[in-house]
C-alpha cells in the first residue's frame, strides 16, 4: 500500500529581526533567505522546500512586519500578511530577548484578528536564561490562542528538529506540489539579485543599504555551464552610487566577488557576475521597480 504523504505551508511571521531569516534556512539547511543584522531586509516571500519522511513542508518567509511608510514599505507588509493567510500553520516567532515589544503586540492583535492556526516560536533562546520563557509566553498566550509553544535557537539549532517533527505530523495529507529535492521556488535569477543585496547590506552603511534595490537584468546559461548574470544596483542619491562603487571601483567589485562566489556554490557552477550602479531617485516608489523586485500587489 503506498504511504499516506503529507504536504503543506507553514508561515513564518514576526517583528522585523526575530530571526525567520535565519530559521528559514537552518530549517532546510540552506542558505535560502538573506541573513543581516540590520532589521528588514527580507522584501519579499522566499519558499523553502523540505522533506521530512513522508511530509512536504512549504516555509514561507516574510518581511518583517512594522507601520508602513513608504509604498515599498506597505507592499513588504502586504506581501507578509498574504504569506501568513495562505498558510495551513502560521509560526510566530518572538525574539524571546526582546520579548513582547509593541511591534510583537501589533502582530499578536491582527493575527488574534484573523483566526489562524498559530504555533508559537520563542527564538534566541540561547540569549536568555530559561526563567524568562514561560513568563513571557503567558504573556502572549493571554492574547492570543496557541496551539503549541516551541523554545528554539535558530543560530544554534537547538529545539528546531522538534518544531520540524510536529510540522511534519501536522501538516495536511495531500500529494507533493514539488519534485522532491527542490529546495525553493525562488528562481535563479532572483536569488542572484537577493546575493548582490545581501552583500551590500553587508558591506555598506546606514541609509545606503535601505535605499539600494538589485535587479537581474540578464541571465544566460553558456554552453561550458557556467552562467553569465547582469546585475544593476538602483540607488536613490547620488552620493550613494559613489559609496556603492567605491574608491577605483574597490567596493563594487569586494561586492560583486562575495556575491559571485556564494551564487556560484548555490547553483554549483561557475557564474559570472556583472553589476552596474545607477541612481535613479525615487524608485522605491515606483510600480515596475516594486515588482521587478517580487512585490506586484502594491496596495
Ligand atoms: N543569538 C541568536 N541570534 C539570532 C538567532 N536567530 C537569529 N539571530 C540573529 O538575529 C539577527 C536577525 O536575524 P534574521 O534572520 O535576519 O531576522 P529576520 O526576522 O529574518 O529579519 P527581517 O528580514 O529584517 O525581517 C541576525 O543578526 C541573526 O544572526 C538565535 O537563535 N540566536
Amino acid at each position: 500500500m503506498a504511504e499516506t504523504t503529507r504536504c503543506g505551508f507553514a508561515a513564518l511571521v514576526g517583528a522585523p529581526n526575530a530571526g525567520k531569516s535565519t530559521l528559514l534556512n537552518r530549517m532546510t539547511g540552506a542558505k535560502l533567505s538573506i541573513v543581516s543584522p540590520k532589521a528588514q531586509t527580507t522584501r519579499f516571500r522566499v519558499l523553502g522546500i523540505l522533506m521530512r519522511e513522508h511530509t512536504q513542508i512549504l516555509l514561507v518567509d516574510t518581511p518583517g512586519i512594522f507601520r508602513p511608510r513608504r509604498k515599498l514599505d506597505r507592499a513588504m507588509v502586504a506581501a507578509a500578511w498574504t504569506g501568513s493567510d495562505d498558510a495551513d500553520i502560521t509560526l510566530l516567532l518572538v525574539d524571546a530577548k526582546s520579548g513582547l515589544t509593541e511591534a510583537v503586540a501589533e502582530i499578536i492583535d491582527r493575527l488574534a484578528k484573523a483566526g489562524r492556526k498559530i504555533w508559537l516560536v520563542l527564538n534566541k533562546t540561547d540569549l536568555v536564561t530559561p526563567e524568562v520563557l514561560l513568563p513571557l509566553t503567558a504573556a502572549i498566550t493571554e492574547k492570543l490562542i496557541v496551539e503549541h509553544v516551541f523554545m528554539v535557537s535558530a543560530r544554534s539549532g537547538s529545539g528546531v528538529d522538534d518544531l520540524l517533527d510536529r510540522l511534519a505530523e501536522n501538516l495536511p495529507e495531500g500529494p507533493y506540489l514539488y519534485p522532491e529535492d527542490d529546495l525553493t521556488d525562488l528562481p535563479d535569477r532572483l536569488l542572484a539579485a537577493e546575493l548582490v543585496r545581501e552583500q551590500i547590506f553587508m558591506q555598506t552603511h546606514e541609509e545606503v543599504p535601505y535605499g539600494a534595490t538589485v535587479e537581474t537584468e540578464s541571465y544566460k546559461e553558456r554552453p561550458d555551464g557556467s552562467v553569465r548574470i547582469d546585475a544593476t544596483i538602483y540607488v536613490s542619491r547620488a552620493g550613494h552610487k559613489a559609496i556603492l562603487i567605491g574608491e577605483r571601483g574597490q567596493k563594487i567589485r569586494q561586492i560583486g566577488e562575495r556575491a559571485r562566489k556564494q551564487l556560484s556554490a548555490l547553483l554549483e557552477r561557475p557564474c559570472h557576475l556583472f553589476l552596474n550602479v545607477k541612481e535613479r531617485s525615487g524608485w522605491d516608489e515606483e510600480r515596475a521597480r516594486l515588482r521587478a523586485i517580487g512585490l506586484d500587489d502594491v496596495p
